[in-house]
């Protein structure tokens, strides 16, 4: 993990449900705002990836997870910060979603995701999963 202050490694949850994926638009206070983003959030020191993420969907949505396979990190750089997305493939064991920090959230079909405005950082990972449902499909 870089101790870069002006890098963050940041853990974000691909929550599936009913062939549906959980996207959250981040309220007008937030960084980046009106952005949509996977939940999640900085992982804490000493904290695993899963830790995090599980800690994370408590405080921001109420909700508990678990945590599945991972996808590929994905680092981008933004004007005044660099961030590494670590993915993971979720889904919601327990509890219903009240949203503490984001603006919205919405359930979409993968093939929809594209439609929302998403946190630049975002977009290689939405593709990484497209391209691999895509191949699960035998469609490319
Ligand atoms: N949780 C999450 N954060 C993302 C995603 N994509 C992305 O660029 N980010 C950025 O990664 C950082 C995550 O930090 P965070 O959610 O814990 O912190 P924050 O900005 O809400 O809080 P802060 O402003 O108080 O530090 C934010 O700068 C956010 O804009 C994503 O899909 N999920």
């Amino acid at each position: 993990m870089s101790p870069s202050l002006n890098h963050l490694h940041v853990t974000c949850a691909i929550i599936e449900r009913d062939g549906l994926v959980l996207a959250a638009r981040r309220s007008a206070a937030m960084s980046l705002p009106l952005k949509w983003e996977f939940p999640g959030g900085k992982i804490d020191p000493g904290e695993s990836p899963e830790e995090c993420l599980r800690r994370e969907l408590v405080e921001e949505m109420g909700i508990h997870v678990s945590v599945g396979k991972s996808f590929p990190p994905s680092t981008h750089h933004y004007p005044t910060f660099t961030v590494t997305l670590h993915p993971f493939v979720c889904s919601i064991q327990s509890g219903e979603i009240v949203l503490h920090e984001h603006a919205a959230v919405t359930w979409l079909p993968l093939e929809e995701l594209h439609t929302l405005d998403w946190a630049e950082a975002d977009v290689p990972v939405i593709e990484y999963y497209q391209r691999g449902c895509r191949r699960r499909r035998g469609s490319g």
